[in-house]
């Protein structure tokens, strides 16, 4: 049984749909991350998998139990930390935890053991006395953790849970995750992190509310047509100036302080890229092919997307 299925899926919001019948599923223990820029509509899915909003229509599925129908029969199987987790600033992590432990009605004496546990796996014991608002933002985002894991769910929602997060906290969030997998957790994440999506053992790429693609991060790199080159310029916004001139129909991205440039024919769009900079009184790039990182897969595919939807218009 699929830990999560989704079944043309979709969601309106009046004129806008947040989610187009999206198909997926998630088997027991992966770690799946829906990846999409703001708006793709991955939280509108979170939320529909969690019964907490109805589809507009198709199914979705959480332990074959659909959702939201039959969310009562797996609601204690299910941990979800939304984006806005609700945390009380003034209670401390332990009454915060306990808060958790009462709306899950978990017998106060049988919880302990369960709280103590969780204070560990999350490093918090320290903190335990501490008020929820004086922690840091990677300890909050740890304590949300804590509290959607109180009733050891089955499946495990996590949206952007690292957002704004240093890297260090992320990291000891990751590490986290990576034990609850062990313990044979699915976690389904959003995240808008593409090195976080890297560590998942499947990608799901969402924009406009359909699912663009949906594989293992090095499958998914397998998609990107024809070959990436990365161009190093002394004025690489000015760069990208001219060469989006250059290749109207081609992508071309920055990325830092380096230009991307997604080409079908990368030897003859070489070619084209240096002749462009040129007539633009920009002195020769440095030019090498690249290995598409999931970051350049993301760009090609949604840019490929629009210029199909700009074609149709
Ligand atoms: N309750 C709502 N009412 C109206 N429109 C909504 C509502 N919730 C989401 N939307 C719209 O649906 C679309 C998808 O939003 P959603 O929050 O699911 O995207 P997202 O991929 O999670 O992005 P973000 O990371 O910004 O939350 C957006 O256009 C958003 O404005």
């Amino acid at each position: 049984m699929d830990a999560i299925r989704t079944e043309k899926l979709s969601k309106c919001f009046g004129e806008v749909r947040a989610v187009d019948e999206l198909t997926l599923s998630v088997a027991e223990g992966e770690l799946f991350a829906l990846i999409g820029s703001d708006g793709a509509g991955k939280s509108t899915t979170l939320r529909m998998l969690t019964g907490i909003m109805d589809p507009t229509s198709g199914a979705a599925y959480v332990l074959g139990s659909r959702m939201p129908e039959q969310g009562p029969k797996v609601a204690e199987s299910i941990g979800y930390m939304s984006q806005r987790f609700g945390l009380y600033p003034d209670l401390t992590v332990l009454e915060n935890i306990r808060f958790y432990a009462e709306i899950h009605m978990l017998p106060r004496k049988a919880v302990a053991p369960r709280i103590e546990e969780l204070l560990a796996f999350a490093k918090l014991a320290p903190f335990k006395d501490r008020p929820a608002g004086k922690l840091s933002g990677g300890m909050k985002q740890k304590l949300g953790l804590a509290c959607a894991l109180i009733h050891t769910p089955r499946v495990l929602f996590l949206d952007e849970p690292t957002n704004g997060v240093d890297p260090v906290s992320r990291r000891d969030f990751w590490r986290i995750l990576y034990q609850l997998l062990a313990q044979g957790v699915t976690i389904c994440v959003t995240t808008a992190y593409l090195d976080e999506a890297e560590r998942c053992h499947r990608v799901g790429l969402m924009h406009k509310g359909k699912l663009l693609a949906c594989d293992a991060p090095q499958a998914l790199k397998g998609l990107v047509k024809g070959g990436v080159l990365e161009l190093e310029t002394a004025d690489p916004r000015h760069a990208v100036r001219l060469l989006s001139a250059a290749f109207p129909t081609g992508s071309v991205a920055l990325f830092g302080e380096r230009v991307h440039l997604y080409a079908a024919d990368p030897e003859q769009a070489a070619g084209v890229a240096v002749h462009a900079l040129e007539q633009g009184g920009m002195s020769p790039p440095t030019i090498r092919p690249v290995e598409p990182s999931l970051e350049d897969v993301v760009v090609s595919m949604i840019r490929e997307q629009e210029q199909g939807e700009g074609s149709r218009l």
